[in-house]
This record gives structure tokens, C-alpha cells and sequence, in this order.
């Protein structure tokens, strides 16, 4: 065995490369022996462009400067890990599609609008986005969707989350993950029947209806829980996450899977054949 590069593996690059987990994502593929770090992105004016991405994340030198020209880095990967702002996602799913690269996209907050902006890119690449790139929340995911085809409208739905005071979107993309998942166990359209940002007089609870509570707080990497709440019980399922690194190893696993599939949209359920 010798230390050369093993160039034969998929190549990846990373956007977001300063945020928390553009710095996770970079850790996790370093450490890979199934893809090799190609790229990290900042945007342009940030104080890290130029930098040693390894040594500006604190694992020593990868001898591989942060850059903030996207289609350059682009263009010598198989797999862009996106982890950023909706603006920005948009922009690098046309400049992946550009270059056939497998785009990952863990971004949230997206609008309906942002989705469906995604389609010309998908025509001449894959896509692999998700709200969460964990095993146990697309695991979680299926389980909702079982037990509320299960129960009937008796069962309230009630999905909680709970995330660190820098999240700029809510709710989060897992609850919305979770809430579709509750709404088509039970046959019907999220959008008809979800309940958010209830205050004030806001009447009883409508029957049926799919409600979601956002608090934000502190450094808590992610919390969600499903509730069930009907006369005489309560089913309460929760995922906790307390390390970023299982939403970077998922992110990977995506890019890796991508990488012989036609041109499209995908999700973890995909991926993991869940
Ligand atoms: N799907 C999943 O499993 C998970 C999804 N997420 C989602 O990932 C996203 C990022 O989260 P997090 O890392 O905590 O956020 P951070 O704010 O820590 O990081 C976001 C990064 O994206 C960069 N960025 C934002 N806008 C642009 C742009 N227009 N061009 C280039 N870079 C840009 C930011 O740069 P700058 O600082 O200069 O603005 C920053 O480096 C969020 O949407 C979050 O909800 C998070 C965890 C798991
Ligand atoms: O912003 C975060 O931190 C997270 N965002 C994702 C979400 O919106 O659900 C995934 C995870 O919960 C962490």
C-alpha cells in the first residue's frame, strides 16, 4: 500500500464549506475511503477563501483550497454535497446539471416554487434532496406513515421540533418530511390540512387537521417528535439527534448512490430503500 490519492474514487465537492455542516461534510469525506475530497466552496468575499479547507476546519492540511467558482470545482466532481440557503441551492443545481454531477441537496426551506425550479436540472442529472439524510428520521418517516393509515381521525397529529437559535427556517424540513408522511398514511393532501402557527383565539382544533410547534433554543442539534393524540392515550414517537455527523454520512451514502442512476429526483427513501 502507498499514500498516493486514490483518483479511481468518486470525486466530491462541498458547498457551504464554513457552515456547520459544510465543516461536518468536509470531515466525513476526508475520512472516507469510498470518495475523495475535490473541492470546497464558499461564496465569494468570505474570509476563508484561499484557505487550506482542512487546516481552516481544524484537521490539518488536505491541500485544497476553499475556491468560490462553483462550476470550476464542479467540473472535476461526480457528487456535489449541498448543505447551504435556497438561493444558493438553485444556483448550484443548474451548474451540477452543467457539469453531471450528482447533486445532494440537504437544504431547507425551500418553497414549493424552489422544488419545482429543480425540474430542468433534473432532466440532465440526478438529484438526491431531503429534509434529513439520517437513517433513523427516514426510518421514523416510514413509521408515521404506517401509523397514521392505522389510526383514523380520532388521533390528533402533532408534529414537535426543536432545533439550536441560528435555524432560519421553520418547520423544520424533517417535520414536513414527517407531516406528508402522517398525511398520506391517511389519505390525504398536507397541504389542505396542516395547522401551523397557532396564537391567539384560534378556535378548537379542527378534526383531522395535522399541527406543528417550532422551538428554538441553545445548541440542540435536532429533536422531533410525532404525536398521536387521541381520548384516553397518547402515541408519542421521537427521533434525537445529537451529533451532525449522521446527517453528513447519510449525505455521502446519497452521493455515492447516485452515481450509476438516469437523470432525476431522489430521496433517502431511495437510497435506503426504505
Ligand atoms: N437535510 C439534512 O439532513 C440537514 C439539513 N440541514 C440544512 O442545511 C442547511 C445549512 O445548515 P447549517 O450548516 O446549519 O447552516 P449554516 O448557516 O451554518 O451554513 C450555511 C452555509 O451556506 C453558505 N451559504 C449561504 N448562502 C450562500 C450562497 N448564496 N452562496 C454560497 N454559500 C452560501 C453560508 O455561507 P455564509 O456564512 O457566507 O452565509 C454557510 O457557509 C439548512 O437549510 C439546514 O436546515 C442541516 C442539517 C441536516
Ligand atoms: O438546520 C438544522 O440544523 C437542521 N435542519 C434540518 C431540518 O430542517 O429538518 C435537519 C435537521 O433537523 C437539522
Amino acid at each position: 500500500m502507498n499514500d498516493l490519492p486514490r483518483t479511481d474514487l468518486p470525486g466530491i465537492v462541498i458547498t457551504g464549506a464554513s457552515g456547520r455542516m459544510g465543516q461536518m461534510l468536509l470531515r466525513t469525506v476526508a475520512a472516507s475511503d469510498k470518495a475523495r475530497l475535490v473541492g470546497a466552496i464558499e461564496r465569494k468575499g468570505h474570509d476563508w477563501i484561499g484557505r487550506d479547507a482542512g487546516e481552516a476546519i481544524g484537521i490539518g492540511p488536505l491541500g485544497l483550497p476553499i475556491e468560490d467558482e462553483p462550476l470550476d470545482a464542479f467540473a472535476r466532481a461526480q457528487a456535489v454535497i449541498d448543505f447551504t440557503a435556497p438561493a444558493a441551492t438553485l444556483e448550484f443545481a443548474a451548474l451540477a446539471a452543467q457539469a453531471r454531477a450528482v447533486h445532494v441537496i440537504g437544504t431547507t426551506g425551500m418553497t414549493e416554487a424552489d422544488i419545482a425550479a429543480l425540474e430542468p436540472a433534473a432532466r440532465h442529472a440526478v438529484i438526491v434532496r431531503a429534509g434529513n439524510m439520517s437513517l433513523g428520521v427516514n426510518l421514523l418517516t416510514r413509521l408515521t406513515q404506517k401509523v397514521a393509515a392505522a389510526l383514523d381521525e380520532d388521533y390528533d397529529i402533532e408534529v414537535i421540533e426543536a432545533h439550536h437559535n441560528q435555524k432560519v427556517d421553520a418547520p423544520s424540513g424533517t417535520a414536513l418530511m414527517l407531516g406528508e408522511a402522517a398525511a398520506q398514511g391517511r389519505g390525504v393532501s398536507l397541504k389542505e390540512v396542516s395547522d401551523r402557527g397557532r396564537d391567539g383565539m384560534t378556535g378548537q382544533r379542527t378534526r383531522g387537521h395535522i399541527g406543528f410547534s417550532a422551538i428554538r433554543g441553545g445548541d440542540i442539534v435536532g429533536e422531533h417528535d410525532v404525536m398521536f393524540a387521541a381520548a384516553g392515550e397518547r402515541i408519542i414517537m421521537r427521533h434525537v439527534a445529537t451529533d451532525r455527523s449522521i446527517y453528513a454520512r447519510g449525505a455521502l451514502r446519497a452521493a455515492l448512490w447516485g452515481q450509476d442512476k438516469a437523470p432525476g429526483q431522489y430521496d433517502m427513501m431511495d437510497v435506503l430503500g426504505l
